[in-house]
């Protein structure tokens, strides 16, 4: 092992020196059991609960959009094969609607959560459900970002976005059919949340080397080949198509068991992350998680002097917005962010350091092409 430590501060990738900090010590991770993925996958929910044991008292959690893309059809097909079903439609990943979802659930009393949507309400299921020690299904409705296989769970309020460790999905049923039907934009996000990577993991070596924070090469390794796996099919990525339905899933789930090798987000939100949270907070309508994210990482991909030319062409092919305007979001808004960004986890050392110049913020966004 002092060998391993000897090695700290060298390459974490392929042809340099294999870094796992956290060799040294017991680790316990989490990763999905069932991963299910193809057209029309859904039907096969009970079959997947009957595995696993967790036939009876199933408590959804969906969204307005998707109670009606997934959510009604995969009630209707649990209580059809004997389940009782429980639906909370959500609203916004906050801790109050955790607390909310917990507290019904402790009436209800189920035997597994299924969290059927978007980000928010995957979030909101897999808090709620480690806090009510039962098991989590993870039924994406489009591949918008990559906590659908996390142990994560991203939770919001007006003051800090914060990474709770959560519980890996015990399943992933991700739809193909529906998710490659949703709005193109979804799916354009999501890979735009896999790009933004790139840049997570250049500011996870920068504070392994200039903090000693421990890293992991596997986990780096998985979450820069997600993030290559993306950018190399870029061309193949089209709205309406099942194999890029396909493609993205697994990036993203890739994506996921990287956090949870790591026992954090940090291989996939670094600097470009904070930028979106301080988005979050100050656009008067933000954009996508995954598109804020994707020029964040333009952005601090510039700032790290690496190549932001082949992220920005790699999104600009998928169709992922590269601009200010593209995303709806003002010049003013960004510049702001970008000041705001270093404050948002400040126990995350990145690129951003504790803060950049107002001057070097326009610069920065104006060299990007982003505004
Ligand atoms: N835990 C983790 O590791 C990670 C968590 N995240 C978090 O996930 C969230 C981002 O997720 P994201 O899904 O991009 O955004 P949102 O959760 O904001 O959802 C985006 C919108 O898409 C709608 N939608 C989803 N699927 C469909 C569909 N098939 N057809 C029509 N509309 C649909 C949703 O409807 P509805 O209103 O029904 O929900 C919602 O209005 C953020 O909160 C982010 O912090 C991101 C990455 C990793
Ligand atoms: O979005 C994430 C990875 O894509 C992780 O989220 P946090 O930035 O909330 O840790
Ligand atoms: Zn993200």
């Amino acid at each position: 092992m002092s060998n391993l430590k000897e090695q700290k501060g060298q390459s974490s990738f392929p042809g340099g020196q294999w870094r796992e900090d956290e060799l040294r010590e017991s680790k316990w991770m989490q990763f999905p059991r069932e991963v299910i993925i193809g057209n029309d996958v859904l039907k096969e929910t009970p079959a997947v609960l009957q595995k696993l044991k967790l036939t009876g008292k199933t408590f959804i959690v969906t969204g307005k959009n998707t109670a009606d893309v997934a959510g009604n059809l995969i009630l209707d097909i649990l209580e059809k094969s004997g389940n009782d079903c429980y639906v909370y439609k959500s609203e916004r990943a906050s801790i109050e609607e955790v607390e909310k979802i917990t507290a019904i659930a402790h009436d209800f009393k189920p035997m597994s959560f299924l969290g059927v949507g978007s980000g928010r309400s995957i979030d909101l299921a897999k808090l709620a459900s480690k806090r009510c020690d039962v098991p989590f299904l993870s039924v994406p409705t489009a591949a918008s970002h990559d906590g659908i296989a996390s142990s994560r769970a991203s939770i919001h309020s007006d003051e800090k976005s914060e990474s709770y460790e959560a519980q890996a999905p015990i399943a992933v049923i991700a739809d193909t059919g529906i998710i490659s039907r949703a709005p193109f934009r979804l799916l354009a996000a999501g890979c735009g949340d896999v790009i933004s990577n790139c840049t997570s993991v250049l500011d996870w070596e920068l504070a392994s080397r200039h903090q000693n924070e421990p890293f992991s090469d596997s986990a780096a390794l998985m979450s820069k080949m997600s993030a290559e796996m993306i950018m190399d099919s870029a061309g193949l990525i089209r709205p309406g198509l099942d194999s890029s339905a396909r493609l993205v899933v697994k990036a993203l789930v890739l994506s996921g068991v990287a956090m949870s090798i790591a026992g954090s987000s940090r291989p996939a939100s670094g600097s470009e992350h904070m930028f979106s949270h301080a988005l979050d907070r100050i656009a008067k309508k933000p954009a996508l998680h995954g598109e804020q994210c994707a020029i964040g990482a333009i952005m601090m991909m510039y700032l790290h002097g690496g190549d932001w030319k082949k992220i920005q062409n790699a999104l600009i092919q998928i169709g992922v917005p590269t601009s200010a305007t593209e995303m709806g979001i003002s010049s003013e808004e960004i510049i702001e962010a970008l000041l705001l960004a270093p404050t948002i986890r400040p126990e995350r050392y990145t690129i951003l350091g504790t803060g950049l110049a107002p001057s070097a913020a326009e610069k920065l966004a104006t060299v990007t092409q982003v505004i």
